[in-house]
């Protein structure tokens, strides 16, 4: 068995000074691959192993459920070394507003009943068609009506685009005011703020009587509940006195709000976050978060703020690491020793039929020469749609050649009618442990499904039915299941926070990557560090020059990045890859004798004419 001080021991001098601050309110900026996971598990151990805080005290809030499973694992990982430490709470910010409003349900004090659902922003505003009757009436057009309405509802309540402070109540809309909204097919339109409170109205009383909403209204009503609602915020502000937040540079208005609305005067918070990773811009994210933190808690409490930045990079090649600080000039983050690999390869290819050729044909080629699992690769693409299918593409070729793959599902029926009996099943035996619930769905010789969907929720961290139904809420939030023998295949949003030995990042070029005919650049920027900052080994990026927005190949290629050319499957016109640094020499070379010989022909024109 391990001490607890031999992991202080491991970590370094940055990762050290966060576990052992013990000041109320702590501030990790940590670059990619900087061990913010390992560092907030330690931290997380260190509050229970050695200062007696109690688990049921310790929250943690994750980002996603991927990133969530990675904190439990590293947690599990730690405490088995120590043989001490339980599993703390450790939620997403949809399942802590679930939570809450349960909280409230119990308390009398929601607008929601027991058995309340979410569904997705799209299906709730279309639950019923009155929502917009007689509004907006300057516009013929109901549908371009309904869209600004349902962005300008959704945006609100997130904050940051059209209000500063999000909003959890149509009350709070001023009734003179004029929001210009952006809608993606028709433009600009201009909606009043009464018509957009009228249409508010509509939707809060639809949600009461079908008792569900959205995702944004899960948050609005657990902020209103425990900011205006004793016995909701008693029973959950008071219950936890050290909260962990990860990725907070993602967190929209409205979930900083929730979570200023749990802290007190008590409280102890650590959150760890990445300026350059905001990558949720769209969902009302925003970096300046980081800010208002520090700026809030330093003033606030001075003597009980610190900051640490963590920058010491352990995941990935110094050629990674070199290509990802050329593309990000801001925080640089440093290599771990001096760990040499594979140089990065960029990918010319005309389309992106002929990039996902590439790909599979590498991938094959990685996997025959054993040199990598299927599970150690990795695909990232931009966007998949009608307009842009990346990931189809990549999808259709792995398909073709038999390589076996994972990808995000959304929600099967058989999932919803599953979730139903999970309600059921944890409205019966809300007191039983989960393990007792399980003996006796086995006794009872009931549905396989659900018992093994009992036990992955157990797997996963959870102990009785609260955790059992926030783990069905998080399950809400995608499906994917990744096994030991398949290549992964997601876009780059989802593969925030986690590492592959060989990551392939597609398609480079016009509205592609940068994504839109009018890109955010710097979000796209980011998205893309991301991505290349998933790669421990070998990184792969495929595309072509963009004519009309910035290129990022070109950005990519003064770094010292293997160059290559794919223009045909039959790999005829295939260049066999060359260093850009060398083309460059090439290039330089080429145009020195150019100048030469043309200086060589004016001279001889010269002396033409003399004679
Ligand atoms: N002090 C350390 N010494 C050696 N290896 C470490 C140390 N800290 C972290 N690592 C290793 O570095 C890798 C990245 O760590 P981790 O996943 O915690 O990074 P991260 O900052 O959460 O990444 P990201 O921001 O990209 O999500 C892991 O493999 C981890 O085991």
């Amino acid at each position: 068995m391990l001490l607890m001080s031999e992991i202080i021991n491991y970590l370094n001098k940055e990762q050290k000074q966060s576990v052992l601050y013990n000041g109320k309110y702590l501030q990790i900026n940590a670059g990619p691959g900087t061990g913010k996971t390992t560092t907030l598990a330690a931290k997380i151990l260190y509050t229970q192993s050695e200062l007696g805080i109690d688990t049921e005290e310790i929250l943690g809030i994750s980002f996603s459920r991927s990133a969530k499973s990675q904190l439990l694992h590293k947690l599990e990982e730690f405490s088995d070394r120590i043989g001490y430490g339980g599993k703390p709470t450790i939620l997403t910010f949809h399942s802590l507003a679930h939570r809450i409003i349960k909280n409230g349900i119990y308390c009398k004090e929601s607008r929601f009943r027991a058995g309340f659902q979410r569904v997705s922003t799209e299906e709730f505003l279309n639950l019923d068609q009155s929502l917009i009757k007689g509004l907006c009436k300057a516009y013929a057009d109901r549908d371009v009506v309904n869209n600004a309405l349902a962005r300008a509802y959704t945006e609100i309540r997130q904050g940051n685009q059209l209000e500063f402070d999000p909003f959890n109540h149509y009350e709070e809309i001023d009734d003179k005011k004029v929001y210009n909204i952006t809608t993606y097919e028709s433009g600009r339109i201009l909606i009043k703020g009464e018509e957009l409170k009228k249409y508010w109205a509509r939707v809060n009383k639809i949600e009461k009587i079908k008792n569900v909403t959205d995702y944004q209204g899960m948050i609005s009503e657990a902020i209103r509940l425990l900011q205006l609602k004793k016995l909701t915020y008693n029973m959950i502000s008071s219950k936890y006195n050290y909260i962990f937040v990860d990725e907070y540079q993602d967190t929209s208005l409205a979930q900083e709000k929730l979570l200023f609305s749990i802290i007190h005067n008590s409280s102890h918070v650590t959150i760890v976050g990445d300026k350059n990773q905001t990558i949720y811009t769209f969902n009302g994210s925003n970096s300046r978060n980081l800010k208002r933190f520090s700026d809030f808690f330093s003033r606030k409490d001075p003597n009980n703020y610190k900051m640490v930045n963590l920058i010491q990079n352990y995941r990935s090649t110094n050629e990674i690491i070199e290509l990802a600080n050329d593309f990000i000039k801001e925080q640089n983050i440093i290599p771990y020793k001096t760990r040499s690999g594979f140089q990065p390869t960029l990918v010319e290819t005309h389309s992106i039929e002929l990039a996902a050729t590439y790909v599979a044909n590498k991938i094959n080629e990685l996997i025959d020469n054993g040199e990598y699992n299927p599970s150690d690769i990795c695909v990232l693409y931009r966007k998949n749609s009608e307009y842009y299918p990346q990931g189809e593409k990549v999808f259709k070729k792995l398909e073709s050649m038999n390589i076996a793959y994972t990808k995000k599902q959304s929600k099967s029926g058989e999932t919803i009618s599953l979730s139903e009996r999970i309600i059921a099943l944890s409205n019966k035996y809300e007191e039983e442990p989960l393990d007792e619930i399980i003996s006796i769905l086995i006794e009872k010789n009931e549905n396989e499904d659900l018992i093994s969907f009992v036990k992955d929720a157990i797997s996963q961290g959870a102990v009785d039915t609260d955790d059992l139904i926030d783990y069905s809420v998080e399950l809400e939030e995608s499906v994917s299941v990744e096994t030991d023998d398949a290549v992964i295949v997601k876009t780059v949003h989802d593969a925030k926070g986690l590492e592959y030995p060989v990551v392939f990042i597609l398609y480079l070029g016009d509205r592609e990557f940068p994504h839109s005919s009018q890109p955010d650049i710097d979000e796209e920027s980011r998205l893309f560090y991301v991505g290349i900052t998933r790669a421990q080994n070998q990184l792969y990026i495929l595309g072509k020059k963009g004519i009309h927005q910035e290129s990022f190949l070109d950005r990519c290629l003064p770094s010292n990045i293997k160059f290559e050319q794919y223009h045909n499957s039959n790999q005829e016109e295939k260049n066999e890859g060359f260093n850009y640094k060398d083309k460059s020499i090439i290039d330089q070379t080429t145009k020195q004798l150019k100048e030469a010989e043309n200086k060589e022909q004016e001279e001889l024109r010269r002396l033409m004419d003399l004679f």
